[in-house]
C-alpha cells in the first residue's frame, strides 16, 4: 500500500453498541501498521444485518464514541451514515466519503475478521473492493478461513499473495491486507449482557463510556433504562 505521500484514511464502521477497547485498540494499531493519516469511526444509522437486535439510539452510540475518542489526535467521528439515513450500506458510505473528502485520499476499510468473511452477504460487496482497500483484523476465538481461497472464490481467481507488500493483490480489485493485532476478547454483546446481569464492565470500555452507560442506565433489563429509544 505504498502511496508516495498520499493521505490514507482508515474507515471503521460499526454499530458501536457500545464502543469498547477492542475497537479502540484495533484502530490504534491500524494507525501505525497502515500509516494512516486519520481513522474515521462511523456509527451505523441502521446496521443492515442486525434488524432484530435491540440497539440503543444513535445519539447514545454517538455520545459514547465521542467521549471514547476525545482528544485523540488522529481519531475522528463521522456522521455520514446519519446524513444518508436508511440502512447503512457500506458501499453508499464509501461513495459519500469519496465525494466529501479531498481528492486523492486512499480509503482503507477496517474490519474484524468476522465481518470480513461475511462481506459476500453485504450489498453489492464486489464494488466495495473496487472503491477501497480492505484491511482485516484477526479476532480471538476466530476459526479462520483461508483468505486467499476466499478472495479467489468470491471476487477474482487472479488474487495472489504479494510477499513484498504483505497484501493479497488482484488486477481487478484493490489490495486486501491481513493485520496481526493484539487480540482482545471483547465484544459489545458481552458488555450488554454483563451490564444486564449487574456485572462490572470496567476495563472493557473507557471510563467515560462506563460513566455514560451508568448515568443513562443503558443495557439494563427492559424498563430500567433512561432515554432508551430506537435508531
Ligand atoms: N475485539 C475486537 N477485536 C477486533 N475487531 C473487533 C472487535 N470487536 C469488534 N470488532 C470489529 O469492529 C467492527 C464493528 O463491530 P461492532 O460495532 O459490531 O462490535 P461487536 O463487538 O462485534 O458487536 P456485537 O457483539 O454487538 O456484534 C466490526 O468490523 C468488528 O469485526
Ligand atoms: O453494506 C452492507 O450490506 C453491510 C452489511 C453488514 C454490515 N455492514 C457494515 O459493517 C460494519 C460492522 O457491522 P456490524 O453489524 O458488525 O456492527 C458496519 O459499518 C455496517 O454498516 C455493511
Amino acid at each position: 500500500m505504498g502511496d508516495g505521500g498520499t493521505r490514507r484514511i482508515g474507515i471503521l464502521g460499526g454499530t458501536f453498541n457500545p464502543v469498547h477497547l477492542g475497537h479502540l485498540r484495533m484502530a490504534e494499531e491500524a494507525l501505525e501498521l497502515l500509516s494512516l493519516h486519520r481513522c474515521l469511526f462511523i456509527p451505523a444509522w441502521v446496521p443492515p444485518h442486525k434488524p432484530d437486535q435491540k440497539i440503543v439510539g444513535f445519539e447514545h452510540r454517538w455520545r459514547m464514541l465521542e467521549q471514547a475518542i476525545a482528544g485523540h489526535p488522529r481519531f475522528r467521528l463521522s456522521d455520514v451514515e446519519r446524513r444518508l439515513q436508511g440502512k447503512s450500506y457500506t458501499l453508499n458510505t464509501l461513495r459519500a466519503l469519496r465525494e466529501e473528502l479531498p481528492p486523492g485520499r486512499v480509503l482503507i476499510l477496517l474490519v474484524g475478521a468476522d465481518a470480513f468473511f461475511e462481506m459476500p452477504s453485504w450489498w453489492r460487496f464486489r464494488e466495495i473492493f473496487r472503491l477501497a482497500q480492505v484491511a482485516f483484523f484477526q479476532r480471538p476465538s476466530q476459526v479462520c478461513s483461508d483468505p486467499l481461497n476466499f478472495l479467489r472464490h468470491h471476487l477474482s481467481p487472479d488474487y495472489r499473495w504479494d510477499e513484498r507488500t504483505g497484501h493479497y493483490v488482484s488486477d481487478r480489485f484493490q489490495p486486501v491486507r491481513p493485520l496481526q493485532t493484539t487480540r482482545l476478547e471483547i465484544s459489545s454483546s458481552q458488555i450488554r449482557t454483563q451490564v444486564a446481569q449487574g456485572k462490572s464492565i470496567r476495563f472493557l470500555v473507557p471510563d467515560a463510556v462506563l460513566d455514560y452507560i451508568e448515568r443513562k442506565r443503558l443495557y439494563l433489563p427492559t424498563g430500567n433504562s433512561r432515554d432508551h429509544e430506537g435508531g
